[in-house]
C-alpha cells in the first residue's frame, strides 16, 4: 500500500469516525479545564519568608523604595496573585460574606443571576444580529422588520439588566467596606460587646509596633479600595468564565473540536510573551497607596503643627519634606505610567488585532473548508453564521470577548503558575491583590498587637544580656484598690531599659510626687499604669482605668460641643444619667475661674476645633473642670499646672483633694510640693528613691541649697 493510499485510508477512518473524535475531544477538553480551574484556584504552599525578600529585591527599583519608606520598614508586604494572595483573600472573605444567609451572599447570588441573564441576552443578540443580516441579504422584507422588532423588544431587559449590574455591584462593595470597617474599628477602638476596652490597638499599633506608619489611610482609602475591587472582581471574573463556556460551545458547534487544538496552539505561543511582559502591577497597586498615605501623613502633621512651624519659621523645611514625598509618588507614578503604556500597547496589539485576526480565521472555517457532517449552506446562511459568531467574538461591554474566551483558554491550557497572569482579570486581580496585602497586614498587624506580640525596631542596648532578659519577661497586671509596683522595670517600646526594677506605692489619700530630670521615665511609669505599655516583670496592682484621669500638659480636646469639653469621654446623654446639669457644669467651671467662656463662645452647644481657639492655661483650666466633673479615685497630672499661675494652681490642687481625688503628680514646680505626702524621685541613672516627702524640710533644703550655690559662684 502506498503512502498516498494509507492517508486516503487514515482521513476515510478519521471521516467515517469523527463523531466519536469529536466527543473524545470535548471530554478531554473538559476535563483539562477543570483540571486546571481547581488547580488554579487552590493554593499553592506559600514561600518562605527569606525567599520572598531575595525575590523583592530583585524586582528592582519599586521594592527598594518599599523598604526605604515605608510601612514595611522591616518587612514590606508581598505582592503577587499567588497562594498567599488566595489565603489573605479568602480571611478577608470570612470578614466581608460572614454566612450565606448574609446581606452581601444575597447581593452576590442577585450579581450572579444577572450576570448569567445578561450573556443569555447577548447570546440571544448575537443569533438574531445573523438573522437580520441574513434577511437583509436574502431581500426577505417582513423578516427583517420582524426581527428588529425583536431588536427593539430585547433591549428592554438588556438596558434593565446593565443597570441594575451596576447598582448590585456597588451596593456589594459599600457593603463589603462597612463589613470590613466595623470589623476593623472593632479591632482599632475596641468594642463594647467585648467587655472592657482595654486593648488600646490604636494606641499600640502607633506607638509599639513599626509595621503600619499611616492607619487612617489604610481604614479610610484602603478598605474602600479594596472593596470596589472586590465587587468589580466578581463580574469581571465571573463574566468570562460564563462566556468561555457558551464561546466554547458555539465554537465547536461550528468549527469542531478541531479549532479548539488549533487555537490553543496559536494563542500559547502569544500568551507566552505577554506572560513574560506583565509586568507586577500588585505591587505597584501597593507601593501607590503607601507612597499617597505618607505624602498625606506629612501635609496633616504640617496642619497640625501649623502654630509651631510658622513660630519657627519652619516652611522651607516642611516644603522640602512635603516635596520630597510628592517626588516619591510622582517618580513611582511616571515609571507605572510608561510601563502601562508599552503594555497597553502590547496587549492590544496581541489582544485586539493577533487573536482577533485568529478569530476571523476560525469563524472562516466552516466558510472555506466542508466539515464532515455539515450540510453545505447558502450565501445567506454563511452570512448569518459569520456574523454570529463574530458578534459573539465582540462582548455587549465592548470588551472582545473573543480575548476574554483566548484568555480564559490560555489559563487553563497553560500550568496553574499563569493563572491570572495576564490581560485584564490579571491586572485588576494583582491591583486587587496589592489592597488585599494592605487591609491583611493591618487585620493581622491588629491581631498580634492585641495578642501583646510586637514588631519594633530596638534601641542597641536591648541586646545586652541584663536588658535581653529583662525583655524576655512578662509581669502581672492585678486589679486593686490602692496603687502598687513591685519590682517593676521601665522599658521603652524600643527596649530601652529606664529602670530595672521599680518598686513604689500609693494609697488613696497619700498624693505622690514624682521629680527627676527629663527623659528619665516619669510619663512612662503613667503609661504602664495605664496599661499602654506592657508590663516587662515584677507585679502591677492598680484600680480598673476608668478610676483614673490624666492631664497631660497640653490636654486632649475632642471635636464637639463646649459641654464635651468638660465631660469628655462622656455624652450628654451620660451626664443626665448621672443627674448633671448645664448649672453644675458652670459651677465646675467658676472653680477654675472660666464661667465667662459660656456666654463668650456662644453657649454650651457651641462647637469648633477648641485646640486651636483656647489659650494654653484655658485648656489645663478645661481639663481640670473634667476632672472636676469625673471625680475619678486618682488623677495623673503630668506638667498639669505648667500654664496656669501658682494661686490659681493651689486653688485646683485644694478643690481636687478636697473632693477625695488622690494625686500622682510630676512637677517641676516647688510650690506644689506641699500637696503630698510621698514622693518618687528618679536619678536618671537607673535609679531612684521612694520616700515620704516632708514639704517644708525640703523647701529649706532647697532654700539652702541654692544659697550655697551663690555663694560658690561668688568664690
Ligand atoms: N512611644 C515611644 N516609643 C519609644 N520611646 C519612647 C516612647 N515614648 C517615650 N519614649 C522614650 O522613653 C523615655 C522616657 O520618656 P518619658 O516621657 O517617660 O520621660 P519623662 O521622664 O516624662 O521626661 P520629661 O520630663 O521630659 O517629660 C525617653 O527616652 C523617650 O524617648
Amino acid at each position: 500500500m502506498s503512502a498516498k493510499d494509507r492517508i486516503a485510508a487514515l482521513s476515510k477512518f478519521y471521516v467515517s469516525h469523527r463523531p466519536l473524535v469529536q466527543r473524545s475531544l470535548n471530554i478531554a477538553f473538559a476535563l483539562y479545564v477543570v483540571h486546571n480551574t481547581y488547580r488554579s484556584i487552590s493554593a499553592r504552599p506559600t514561600q518562605s519568608p527569606s525567599s520572598d525578600s531575595a525575590k523583592g529585591k530583585g524586582k528592582g527599583k519599586g521594592k527598594g523604595k518599599e523598604k526605604d519608606d515605608g510601612e514595611g520598614v522591616k518587612k514590606a508586604p508581598r505582592v503577587a496573585v499567588d497562594g498567599l494572595f488566595y489565603q489573605r483573600l479568602s480571611n478577608i472573605l470570612r470578614i466581608v460574606i460572614p454566612s450565606i444567609r448574609s446581606k452581601e451572599a444575597m447581593l452576590l447570588c442577585m450579581h450572579s443571576s444577572l450576570l448569567i441573564f445578561r450573556t443569555v441576552i447577548s447570546l440571544y443578540v448575537a443569533a438574531l444580529d445573523g438573522k437580520i443580516v441574513a434577511s437583509l441579504v436574502r431581500a426577505q422584507t417582513g423578516a427583517f422588520l420582524l426581527n428588529i422588532l425583536k431588536w427593539l423588544l430585547v433591549a428592554i431587559p438588556a438596558t434593565w439588566t446593565n443597570s441594575w449590574l451596576s447598582y448590585v455591584q456597588n451596593k456589594l462593595a459599600l457593603a463589603y467596606r462597612t463589613r470590613l470597617t466595623n470589623e476593623v474599628m472593632k479591632q482599632y477602638l475596641g468594642d463594647e460587646d467585648d467587655g472592657p476596652r482595654d486593648g488600646k490597638v490604636f494606641y499600640k499599633l502607633a506607638n509599639l509596633d513599626d509595621r503600619i506608619k499611616n492607619p487612617d489611610q489604610m481604614i479610610t482609602h484602603d478598605i474602600q479600595r479594596f472593596s470596589n475591587h472586590l465587587a468589580a472582581i466578581y463580574a469581571n471574573l465571573a463574566k468570562p468564565v460564563l462566556d468561555v463556556i457558551l464561546y466554547n460551545y458555539q465554537l465547536s458547534q461550528n468549527v469542531g473540536a478541531e479549532g479548539l487544538v488549533i487555537l490553543t496552539v496559536l494563542v500559547q505561543a502569544s500568551a507566552a510573551l505577554l506572560r513574560a511582559l506583565t509586568p507586577p502591577f500588585g505591587a505597584y497597586t501597593a507601593l501607590s497607596a503607601q507612597l499617597a498615605g505618607s505624602f498625606r501623613h506629612t501635609h496633616s502633621r504640617l496642619a497640625s503643627f501649623a502654630e509651631e512651624i510658622a513660630f519657627f519659621g519652619g516652611e522651607e523645611t516642611e516644603k522640602m519634606l512635603v516635596e520630597r514625598e510628592y517626588a516619591g509618588i510622582v517618580e513611582h507614578e511616571n515609571t507605572v505610567l510608561s510601563r502601562r503604556w508599552w503594555f497597553g500597547c502590547v496587549e492590544e496589539g496581541v489582544v485586539k488585532w493577533l487573536w482577533g485576526s485568529f478569530g476571523l480565521c476560525i469563524c472562516a472555517i466552516p466558510v472555506f473548508f466542508r466539515l464532515p457532517g455539515v450540510s453545505s449552506l447558502d450565501l445567506g446562511g454563511r452570512t448569518e453564521g459569520f456574523v454570529t459568531n463574530r458578534r459573539l467574538l465582540l462582548s455587549s461591554s465592548g470588551r472582545y470577548l473573543y480575548s476574554f474566551a483566548l484568555h480564559y483558554l490560555i489559563q487553563f491550557f497553560f500550568d496553574a503558575d499563569a493563572f491570572g497572569r495576564v490581560l485584564y482579570s490579571y491586572k485588576d486581580l494583582s491591583e486587587l491583590a496589592g489592597y488585599t496585602a494592605r487591609v491583611s497586614l493591618l487585620l493581622d498587624t491588629m491581631a498580634d498587637v492585641r495578642k501583646g506580640k510586637f514588631d519594633k525596631a530596638l534601641v542597641s542596648s536591648a541586646s545586652t544580656e541584663e536588658n535581653a532578659k529583662i525583655l524576655r519577661g512578662r509581669g502581672q497586671t492585678l486589679e486593686s484598690d490602692e496603687i502598687h509596683f513591685e519590682n517593676v522595670p521601665i522599658v521603652t517600646p524600643n527596649g530601652d531599659v529606664l529602670l530595672k526594677s521599680l518598686s513604689f506605692y500609693v494609697k488613696p489619700g497619700q498624693h505622690l510626687l514624682i521629680v527627676g530630670p527629663n527623659g528619665c521615665g516619669k510619663s512612662s511609669l503613667f503609661r504602664i499604669l495605664g496599661g499602654l505599655w506592657p508590663v516587662y516583670g515584677g507585679v502591677v496592682r492598680k484600680p480598673p482605668a476608668d478610676q483614673f484621669i490624666l492631664i497631660p500638659q497640653r490636654p486632649y480636646l475632642s471635636l464637639g460641643t463646649l459641654r464635651d469639653q468638660i465631660i469628655y469621654p462622656h455624652s450628654r446623654a451620660d451626664m443626665e444619667a448621672r443627674g448633671i446639669l448645664d448649672s453644675d457644669l458652670l459651677d465646675i467651671l467658676a472653680v477654675v475661674h472660666m464661667e465667662q467662656i459660656v456666654e463668650r463662645e456662644g453657649g454650651w452647644d457651641a462647637s469648633r476645633e477648641w485646640r486651636e481657639s483656647l489659650s494654653g492655661g484655658d485648656q489645663q483650666k478645661i481639663a481640670w473642670a473634667r476632672l472636676f466633673y469625673h471625680q475619678p479615685k486618682y488623677a495623673v497630672l503630668d506638667e498639669a499646672t505648667s500654664l496656669v499661675p501658682t494661686e490659681m494652681e493651689g486653688m485646683m490642687m485644694d478643690h481636687a483633694t478636697s473632693l477625695g481625688i488622690t494625686l500622682l503628680t510630676v512637677s517641676h514646680r516647688p510650690s506644689l510640693w506641699k500637696y503630698h505626702s510621698m514622693i518618687l524621685q528618679y536619678d536618671g541613672q537607673g535609679g531612684y528613691v521612694f520616700t515620704k516627702l516632708d514639704a517644708e524640710k525640703r523647701l529649706a533644703l532647697q532654700q539652702e541649697k541654692e544659697t550655697l550655690e551663690a555663694k560658690l559662684l561668688d568664690v
